[in-house]
């Protein structure tokens, strides 16, 4: 029997990282080949930006997706989240050359702070919630404490953009396949304090840390390139990155969806107090999921190397917190 659609909403669906996702979407890569889902299209009351949605629209018409049974605009989150089962939330400034995704917050936040609400209003109370527009931690801990009446674990915020880059990273150092690297995370904000972390991984079973055995390369190669490599992207597209977020973003909702088979990936989630992140935090954490709830990966040894940067990306949060505390109920 054919199964009941889904709805997903997708905000900034005229952007660039929409225009590389929608389509995705619909081709059942991000809810499986066999999910039927409905398309619920958010983008700002402006002309050129609706009409720039209806041209996306036209198109996906076009590839007459056997998936997709229906599809509308809105230019309102009250009827664009009505009822939906996930929510994406891209529709967001981006940064531009120079800037910091933190930069962002006092033009982005307020737009989390009304789709929250509208969250909290209509939509099936077991949402999904990924926030990608940044910065993406803040938002989503904006979002999750404007939907009081909603569970605070429906929202999560993307860092497997970070955990893709990293993977890309190690596999390249070690000359694998990043098929075969396990057990990796990154954890933290989504902005170069983040800490990815290869010291649990492992490919084809033997440990990628012995493999590379070079904390150096660890701490002045690695980390700064999958930290600043949305400011390296910026500077040689001209653009912030898009079909890799939204890369990211299908793989962040398939694998809280769909489960990861016992194996660890990344989520920015509102911390339960592991490792002593404070409860509410939306930080990166190891985590495994199944039957659409993901599970923090519990008693990891964190040395005084990661103590210290799970401490600086914890501190930037709690300031980045602080800084729109007056716009939260
Ligand atoms: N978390 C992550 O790993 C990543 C996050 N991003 C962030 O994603 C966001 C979107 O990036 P792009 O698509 O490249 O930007 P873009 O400027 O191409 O598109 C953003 C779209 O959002 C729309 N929008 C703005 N406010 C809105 C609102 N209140 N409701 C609905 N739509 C709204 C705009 O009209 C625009 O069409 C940016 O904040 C960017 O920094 C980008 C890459 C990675
Ligand atoms: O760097 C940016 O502003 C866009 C982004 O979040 C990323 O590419 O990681």
């Amino acid at each position: 029997m054919a199964k009941t659609p889904m709805r997903v909403a997708v905000t900034g669906a005229a952007g660039q990282i929409g225009y590389a996702l929608l389509f995705r979407i619909a081709n059942g890569d991000m809810l499986g080949k066999d999910q039927p889902v409905i398309l619920q299209l958010l983008e700002i009351a402006d002309e050129k930006a609706q009409k720039a949605l209806k041209g996306v629209m036209m198109e996906i018409d076009d590839c007459a997706f056997p998936l997709l049974t229906e599809m509308t605009a809105h230019s309102d989150p009250m009827t664009a989240f009505k009822d939906v089962d996930v929510a994406v939330l891209v529709g967001a400034r981006p940064r531009g050359p120079g800037m910091e995704r933190k930069d962002l917050l006092e033009a982005n936040a307020q737009i989390f702070t009304v789709q929250g609400k509208a969250l909290d209003a209509v939509a099936s109370r077991n949402v999904k919630v990924l926030v990608v527009g940044n910065p993406a931690n803040t938002n989503a801990y904006i979002a999750m404490k404007s939907a009081p009446s909603l569970p605070a674990k429906n929202f999560t915020a993307m860092l497997r953009l970070d955990h893709n880059r990293a993977l890309s990273q190690v596999a390249a150092k070690t000359g694998t396949q990043v098929k075969d690297i396990e057990k990796l995370t990154v954890w933290g904000n989504h902005s170069p304090t983040m800490y990815a972390d290869y010291r649990f991984a492992t490919v084809n079973g033997k440990s990628v840390k012995e493999l590379i055995n070079d904390q150096e390369w660890n701490a002045n190669t690695f980390l700064p390139t999958v930290g600043k490599r949305g400011a390296a992207i910026i500077e040689a597209r001209g653009l912030s990155s898009a079909a890799s977020a939204a890369n990211a973003a299908i793989d962040h909702v398939r694998d809280w969806v769909l489960g990861t088979n016992g194996k660890w990936t990344t989520m920015g989630v509102p911390s339960d107090g592991s490792y002593g992140i404070p409860e509410g935090t939306m930080f990166g954490f190891p985590v495994t999921t199944e039957n659409g709830e993901y599970t923090i990966v519990q008693g990891l040894e964190i040395d005084a190397f990661s103590q210290e940067r799970i401490n600086l990306t914890l501190k930037e949060l709690t300031e980045e917190r602080e800084g729109v505390k007056h716009l939260l109920p």
